[in-house]
């Protein structure tokens, strides 16, 4: 900190708040701790009494707070985030477009490893919608020495980006409905409606859904016929769990390709299955998915669509927070449900 006559504080940086007070009018803070003094500021400052101000004495060592941020958030971010000027040293990411919220976690503790370093995000792997307020940065005091952010954004650099979006493609889906009781017609299918709900949530289209009955042979050929008509997608309803009728998960694996998995730790959920014929996506939805409000489906199948190659990992990762609360009033995806 050093005193300064107003004349030659231009450039430098305010060390505290400068009150301003109008008898019967105003009392307030005319300028911010932090400010960087332009030459329009000087009149101002001469009429509200200050011949010699406090200011940060930034010499080359040091980056001030508002570039600290600047700098941090351009080293941090990959593709889908907007950001706007720094607010009190503290800059604000948000989603440029509705996607998959992705976080790199083991980065995101590294950096903030650094106590001069505050970089806080809300939970990855869940749908953002565009504008949504991701994740703040800035620097503790009001200069940090320049190693601090130089450090910083070398990590960035070798192991970023530590957050992005990743968009949703506007994906063609079909719906294979189990159930020789939906395909007599003894009761009216209800998946169907679910799914299409489900779908424009994130942007993607039925192209058609077909009623195979409980027969494994039928329900497989139905899986082929879509994958033939090179869908994004196929979702399997139904038939997931222990009756002798439930013959999904044998269709399923009856197509070939490598399954990722048959069971997950989440509630609703717990019979989802993931496979991938021929490198797309194959998924065997259990009862819960038509009935519950958010379920595995809600967690999984929206980080698909963006592109992700999940693994058996990404499934086991759900158990801690795997149980959905059920709250009256749904809150999801703003809640712990899959974090
Ligand atoms: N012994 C066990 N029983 C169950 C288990 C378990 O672990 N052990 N898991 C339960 C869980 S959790 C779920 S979820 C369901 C899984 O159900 P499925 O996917 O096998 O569903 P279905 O048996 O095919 O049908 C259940 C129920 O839903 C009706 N349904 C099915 N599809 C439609 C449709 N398209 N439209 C309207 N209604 C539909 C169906 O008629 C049944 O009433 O299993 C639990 N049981
Ligand atoms: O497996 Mo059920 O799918 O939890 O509700």
């Amino acid at each position: 900190m050093k005193e300064v006559r107003v004349e030659d504080a231009v450039g430098m940086v305010l060390c505290h708040d400068l009150t301003e007070i109008v008898p019967g009018k105003f009392k307030g803070c005319a300028f911010r701790k932090g400010h960087i003094i332009e030459e329009k500021d000087i009149e101002k400052l001469l009429d509200i009494g200050k011949r010699y101000i406090y200011v940060w004495d930034l010499d080359e060592g040091y980056v001030h707070e508002n570039d600290a941020a600047k700098r941090m958030v351009d080293a941090a971010i990959g593709q889908g985030i907007t950001y706007g000027e720094p607010k009190e040293g503290k800059i604000t990411l948000k989603a440029a477009y509705q996607g998959v919220l992705k976080i790199n976690l083991d980065l995101l503790y590294q950096v903030n490893e650094d106590e001069a370093i505050c970089f806080s995000t809300i939970h990855g792997n869940k749908v953002v919608l565009e504008g949504k307020a991701l994740a703040g940065a800035r620097v503790i005091p009001l200069a940090v020495k320049k190693e601090v952010i130089e450090k910083f954004e070398k990590i960035c650099k070798e192991q970023g980006p530590l957050i992005e979006v990743f968009p949703i493609k506007k994906a063609k889906i079909g719906i294979v409905t189990t159930g020789s009781e939906v395909q007599s017609g003894r009761i009216e299918d209800k998946f169907g409606p679910v799914l299409e709900a489900k779908a424009k949530e994130l942007g993607a289209e039925i192209v058609g859904q077909v009623f195979p009955g409980d027969d494994a042979e039928k329900i497989k050929e139905a899986i082929l016929s879509f994958l033939e008509q090179g869908v994004d997608l196929v979702e399997v309803s139904g038939g997931m769990s222990v009756d002798p009728d439930d013959r999904t998960p044998k269709a399923i694996r009856d197509c070939g390709g490598e399954v990722i998995t048959y069971g997950t730790p989440v509630l609703p959920g717990a019979m989802f299955m993931l496979s991938y014929v021929n490198g797309t996506p194959v998924v065997g939805l259990p009862g819960c998915v038509m009935y519950a409000k958010r379920t595995v489906y809600d967690l999984m199948v929206p980080r698909i669509l963006a592109g992700e190659r999940l693994t058996r990992r990404d499934f086991i990762l759900l158990a801690h927070g795997g149980q959905c609360q059920n709250c009256e009033h749904c809150v999801y995806p703003d809640c712990g449900f899959g974090q």
